[in-house]
């Protein structure tokens, strides 16, 4: 029996890809281990999974901020790769496949020093450090974005823009389930409003300030993130939620425009289901700025448009989402052009033909 062992974490975006790809190694008979973090969201979302063995390594975080943990981070990475190191020696894998984010580096090192072949795969414009810090070590890279090749150092290994690796049941969603999950009818369009899988206070606010002149034209499903929910708010028009897992293909099924950060599985996931988007990507100080990237090539290529959170407030966002509504028809026409790669195909394909016999 083959065995494929995945890693990827600490937040949603670094677990998607794998939890698209998962169902179809399970499905065709492989074995398959995931190392995730002891406490990341990737546990919440990978243990529960039938057919998958979750094993926890000691993760540090790779900060780019002062803060004194860094100085205990060092050991505890030293102390995740003897983690991998072993339970690669252990598992045996034929194949590592990296998603990304803190928990993967120790991985990667673990499963060049058991000679493991290892793909990575890149979900944003440019990459993040946890794959620059892996990607010397990999057999393959593979890219979402057509422009992030030209962001990775020449080598030896091989890079592949595979498009995004999108869940099969995104779009399986049914609008009318959606809408007996929310309780809302279908006498006004749906604004999903989605901060990212982590929330984000500062379009939670805006978008709180703004509900009495929204709410007039649309309902709102607003996911805001853990600790993002605001008991005071009484208004029938108004949905929130932490986090909707097993619905949100329904939820996006009856949704007509978005309000999102630039993350870039969920950009796609849009894209896919030619929603208008209004993207407030993470600014430079909050983030790296790949969300900036993301969201001027979405712009540029006519997918969405963009405020950036500097400019945000209750006006220009009831501004910015009027505009997008009442071009919503020019916005699906661009996106339905947009060539779907199968993405998902690409990459199983790939993971096999790499998988050592
Ligand atoms: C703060 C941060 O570090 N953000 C990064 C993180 O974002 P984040 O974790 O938000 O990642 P993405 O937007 O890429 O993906 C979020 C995923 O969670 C799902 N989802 C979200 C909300 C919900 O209620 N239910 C649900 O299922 C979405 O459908 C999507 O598949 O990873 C992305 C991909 O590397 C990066 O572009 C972002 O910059």
């Amino acid at each position: 029996m083959k065995s494929i062992l995945f890693t990827g974490g600490g937040s949603a975006g670094h677990v998607t890809v794998n939890l698209a790809l998962i169902p179809k190694f399970i499905e065709d008979g492989w074995k398959v281990d995931y190392i995730g973090s002891v406490d990341g969201i990737e546990r919440r979302l990978i243990e529960p999974l039938e057919g998958v063995t979750y094993h926890p390594i000691a993760t540090g975080k790779l900060r780019r901020y002062f803060d004194w943990r860094n100085a205990k981070d060092p050991f505890k990475v030293v102390k995740g790769v003897m983690q991998a190191y072993r339970l690669i020696r252990r598992l045996k894998p034929n194949v590592v496949f990296s998603k990304g984010g803190f928990v993967s580096v120790p991985v990667v090192l673990g499963a060049r020093m058991n000679k493991t072949p290892i793909l990575i795969h890149e979900s944003d414009l440019t990459p993040g450090l946890a794959n620059r810090i892996a990607m010397p070590f990999a057999t393959g890279i593979c890219t979402t974005f057509p422009e992030t090749s030209q962001y990775i150092k020449a080598g030896s290994t091989e890079v592949r823009h595979v498009g995004a690796v999108i869940r099969e049941e995104i779009r399986q969603g049914d609008a009318q389930r959606g809408r007996a999950f929310c309780d809302l009818n279908a006498s006004k369009p749906v604004l999903l409003i989605m901060g990212g899988s982590l929330g984000a206070r500062a379009i939670n606010s805006a978008v709180r300030a703004a509900l009495p002149e929204l709410t007039r034209r649309f309902y709102i499903v607003h996911l805001c993130g853990k600790g993002g929910i605001d008991p005071s708010i009484e208004n029938s028009s108004y949905r929130q939620y932490e986090y909707v897992q097993e619905q949100l293909p329904d939820v996006l099924a009856m949704t007509d425009i978005v309000i999102t950060r630039a993350g870039s599985n969920s950009i796609y996931e849009f894209l896919s289901l030619q929603l208008p988007m209004l993207l407030i990507p993470l600014s430079k100080r909050q983030s790296r700025g790949d969300q900036l990237l993301n969201a001027a090539s979405f712009k540029e290529a006519g997918y969405a448009q963009v405020l950036e959170e500097e400019q945000l407030s209750a006006e220009t966002l009831v501004a910015e989402v009027t505009k997008l509504y009442d071009e919503r028809h020019t916005y699906r026409y661009t996106m339905r052009r947009h060539a779907q790669q199968d993405a998902l195909s690409s990459v199983y394909g790939w993971i096999g033909g790499i998988a050592k016999p």
